[in-house]
Parts: structure tokens; C-alpha cells; sequence
């Protein structure tokens, strides 16, 4: 996807609608849709300056979306509370034979602003890789 810092903390993103992202015969995998709004809101919550990981995400998927359309995501923050940072987003077809001002599906996500070393437990599983740093089992952790 590409994103686009608009004004106040709002993130605009694109997403073509490809044919291995296909679910139902025709149409987008919800999935893939969850994906890309998780994606989109992740993103306005990094026009914090922190970082954050995903706690609860809720889609309504309001219409079928077929293939080829061209999608655009609109998120942003509505709160914060704490380390906790609530965020919503809609999306639209802007390209494609369904493209409209219709909003096709809607989302709702709450974020947990994380420290760096919430991510220092995984190390060893970067990529799949071995990379010889710490793991779980290590006391000096
Ligand atoms: C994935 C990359 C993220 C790293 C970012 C760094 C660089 C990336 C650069 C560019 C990327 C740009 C954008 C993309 C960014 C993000 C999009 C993708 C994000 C993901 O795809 S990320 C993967 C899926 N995600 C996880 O892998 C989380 C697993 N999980 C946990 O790691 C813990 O569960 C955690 C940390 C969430 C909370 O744990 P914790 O111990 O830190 O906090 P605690 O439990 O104390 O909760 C504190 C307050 O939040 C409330 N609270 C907590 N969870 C709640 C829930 N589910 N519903 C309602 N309220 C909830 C409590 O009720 C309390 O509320 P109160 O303050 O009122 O008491």
C-alpha cells in the first residue's frame, strides 16, 4: 500500500483490489480488507511518534467489492487514553467499474503504544531466521 499524511492526523492509503487477493468468487477476501485497514490505522497512529501494536479490530463489511476496483482507505485518531490510542477508518471504490462515493466497508481498532523492547522476546524469530540474540528461555532477558 502507499500512504499519505493529510492534514490533522489522518493517513490516506491505496489498495488495488488484485486477483490473488480474491475471496468469494469476483470479490476482495475479507482478510485481505482487515489487513489493509489494520495497516492504515497502524499507520495513522505512527504519525504519533510512537510505536503501537493492534488490541481489538472490527470490521463491517458493508458491500461487495469486486476485483480490479481501486481502493481508498481514510483513517485516523479519535482518542487516547493512556497508552491506549482509538482509531477509525472507512473505505471507498475510487477506480474501477463499482467506483462511487459509497463508503463499502467501515472500521473500528484500538492500538497499545508499545516500547521497543515489547518486541525483544521475538527476536530469535525475526524473518524465520536464527539471528543468535536472546530468546525466551534466557535469563539475562
Ligand atoms: C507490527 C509492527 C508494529 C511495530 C511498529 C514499529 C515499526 C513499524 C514501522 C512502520 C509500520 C507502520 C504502520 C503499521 C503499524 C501497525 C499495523 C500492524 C499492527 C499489528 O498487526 S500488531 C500485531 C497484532 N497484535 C499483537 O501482536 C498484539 C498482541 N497483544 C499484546 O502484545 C498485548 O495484549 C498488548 C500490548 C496489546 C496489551 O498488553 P499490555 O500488557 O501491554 O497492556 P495491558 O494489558 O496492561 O492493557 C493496557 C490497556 O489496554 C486495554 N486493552 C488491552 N488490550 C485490549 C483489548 N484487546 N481490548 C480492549 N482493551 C484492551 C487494557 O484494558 C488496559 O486499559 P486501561 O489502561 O484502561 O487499564
Amino acid at each position: 500500500m502507499h500512504f499519505t499524511a493529510t492534514e490533522g492526523i489522518e493517513v490516506v492509503g491505496r489498495l488495488t483490489a488484485e486477483s490473488r487477493y480474491q475471496g468469494g468468487p469476483g470479490v476482495i477476501h475479507g482478510g485481505i480488507l482487515t489487513t489493509a485497514f489494520d495497516e492504515t490505522q497502524g499507520m495513522a497512529c505512527m504519525l504519533l511518534g510512537t510505536a503501537v501494536v493492534t488490541g481489538h479490530l472490527q470490521i463491517d463489511f458493508a458491500r461487495p467489492i469486486p476485483l480490479g476496483s481501486v481502493l481508498e482507505f481514510r483513517a485516523r485518531i479519535d482518542g487516547m487514553i493512556r497508552r491506549k490510542v482509538y482509531t477509525s477508518s472507512e473505505v471507498r471504490i475510487v477506480e474501477g467499474a463499482a467506483a462511487s462515493d459509497e463508503i463499502v466497508a467501515t472500521s473500528r481498532g484500538l492500538f497499545l503504544k508499545i516500547k521497543p523492547e515489547h518486541f525483544t522476546p521475538m527476536q530469535e524469530f525475526v524473518d524465520g531466521q536464527p539471528t543468535g540474540l536472546p530468546t525466551f528461555g534466557d535469563s539475562t532477558l
